[in-house]
């Protein structure tokens, strides 16, 4: 099987990208609107960020959860022993940002924030009237003037050969978000579990746009739309030696937003945070 990468200009482009939501959790976009060079120039000034010292001034806030993520505090996927092989920053408007990134991370943020309502409305468009029926405001509603929304800066290092055994970049795991937006990131990896259990290469040509489902459109969806298992496996040979930045934006309803029956945006957060082991 092949994930289809739409054409996010084509007359159907919504109607396309949403049967692959619903198919494999994921759909892929080309020519969509979000600038490369823009994606490039943050790869490029946040690798520099990575490899200073200065990420030590911004330790993450447990309670906020804005800032650096060190990798030995990243997350331990769920059902998973050893930490992933990775570092992180938390941008959040509100939150603690580098003066010298600030603008052009907060402008990404708008722009793909932006875009994200517009694939909410796809999304919101070609769901059946049975699933429609569920949704307790409309789904680009829901995301709002939301202080939620979180932009992941995330930067994979270059393997030391010292990991240890069973360690990849990111184990399997969920997102815990309505859905996820990330441009193709700089190096291979991405993969997405079919429901036969195989796994999957994410078509990650550069430039390609990859959106995925997450744990509260499956619950305000009644599990229509489903939210499946991705990870980021290790580089072999010469690829080892190389730095992987990508940039995930995980998009959060406002706290208040009430996902179904047992649920609202902030009693699913907690729920899930505690069992990644970052929240107490
Ligand atoms: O780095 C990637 O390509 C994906 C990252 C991811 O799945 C996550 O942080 O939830
Ligand atoms: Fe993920």
């Amino acid at each position: 099987m092949m994930m289809q990468v739409v054409d996010y200009r084509h007359p159907e482009a919504a109607q396309q990208f949403v049967a692959s939501l619903r198919e494999t959790g994921f759909g892929v976009l080309k020519n969509h609107p979000i600038q490369q060079q823009l994606v490039e120039s943050i790869y490029q000034n946040w690798q520099k960020f990575f490899d200073s010292e200065e990420k030590y001034d911004y330790a993450f806030d447990p309670k906020k959860q804005d800032g650096y993520f060190s990798p030995q505090i990243s997350e331990t996927a769920k059902g998973h022993k050893e930490k992933d092989i990775k570092e992180y920053y938390h941008v959040y408007p509100w939150g603690r940002i580098p003066q010298s990134l600030k603008e052009e991370i907060l402008d990404y943020y708008q722009k793909a924030s932006s875009l994200a309502q517009e694939l909410l409305d796809w999304v919101e468009k070609y769901s059946p009237d049975e699933v429609s029926k569920l949704y307790h405001e409309p789904l680009s509603n829901m995301i709002k003037d939301t202080p939620n929304t979180l932009l992941r800066v995330l930067h994979y290092p270059p393997l030391q050969g010292d990991e240890q055994p069973g360690a990849i970049r990111a184990a399997a795991h969920e997102d815990i978000n309505l859905l996820t937006i990330l441009p193709a990131a700089n190096e291979p990896g991405l993969q997405v579990q079919l429901n036969t259990g195989e796994w999957m290469d994410v078509p990650s040509d550069f430039g390609n746009l990859i959106i995925n489902i997450g744990d509260m459109l499956q619950e305000a969806s009644g599990g229509y739309f489903p939210s499946t298992s991705h990870r980021v496996i290790n580089p072999e040979g010469a690829d080892m030696k190389k730095s992987r930045i990508s940039l995930p934006l995980f998009l959060h309803p406002r706290s208040e937003v009430v996902l179904s029956e047992r649920h609202t945006q902030a009693s699913y957060l907690l729920e899930r945070l505690r069992e990644l082991g970052v929240k107490d």
